[in-house]
């Protein structure tokens, strides 16, 4: 059994979905432990974070980067890298935007730049790129040919009702699921 965390920032409530499905995944299993963190939420989750075994990240893409409040996480969690108290804890990460592309890429790099800084093991997304091919579709796992960690992508005159998409959603939860799986492995070694 882990206990794995998702720490996330949504404006607006497309991200959020996003991270419930990066939730549902990592809970697919009944016996792990699974907390969905809002970031403005962290504040109060500090000890739980101490306590998991694997963290997830996830912040929309906002002007190519993480936004400014999942940032405020990030230099809040400086205290806890002092004493690098999430040190070969599991990470991973997520975004999403509205553009295709977005920069998104750019966010997951700094999600997993804050992970090696706290000295962590960043698990990628692990899925081939889909939609890449004359008989591949929007539908496609991994649509939007990530490596580094999920994306979504939602439309800007739309709300979290319309986006992301199913086949983002499913990425995102293959996401979690993986991650939990990992931390299993992990867990089951050091319990041996
Ligand atoms: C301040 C701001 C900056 C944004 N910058 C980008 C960007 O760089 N790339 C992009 O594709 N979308 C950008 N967007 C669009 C958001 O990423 C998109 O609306 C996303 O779905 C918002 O997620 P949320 O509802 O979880 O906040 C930006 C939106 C805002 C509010």
């Amino acid at each position: 059994m882990s206990k794995i965390s998702i720490v996330y920032h949504s404006g607006y409530g497309h991200t959020q979905k996003q991270a419930e499905a990066v939730r549902d995944g990592a809970a697919a299993n009944t016996n792990d432990e699974v907390h969905l963190i809002p970031v403005d939420e962290a504040d109060e989750h500090w000890d739980t974070l101490a306590a998991s075994d694997a963290i997830i990240f996830g912040s929309p893409t906002y002007m190519g980067s993480v936004s400014a409040q999942f940032k405020t996480f990030a230099d809040k969690s400086s205290k806890v890298w002092f004493e690098q108290g999430w040190k070969d804890k599991i990470a991973a990460g997520f975004t999403n935007s509205s553009s295709q592309n977005g920069d998104k890429h750019s966010t997951l790099q700094q999600l997993s730049l804050l992970a090696a800084q706290h000295g962590m093991l960043w698990v990628s997304l692990g899925q081939m790129p889909g939609n890449n091919s004359s008989t591949g579709s929007v539908e496609d796992i991994n649509r939007l040919g990530s490596s580094l960690g999920a994306m979504a992508q939602s439309n800007a005159d739309q709300g979290p009702e319309h986006g992301p998409i199913n086949s983002d959603l499913e990425s995102a939860k293959l996401l979690g699921q993986r991650v939990t799986d990992i931390a299993n492995r992990f867990t089951r070694n050091v319990a041996a």
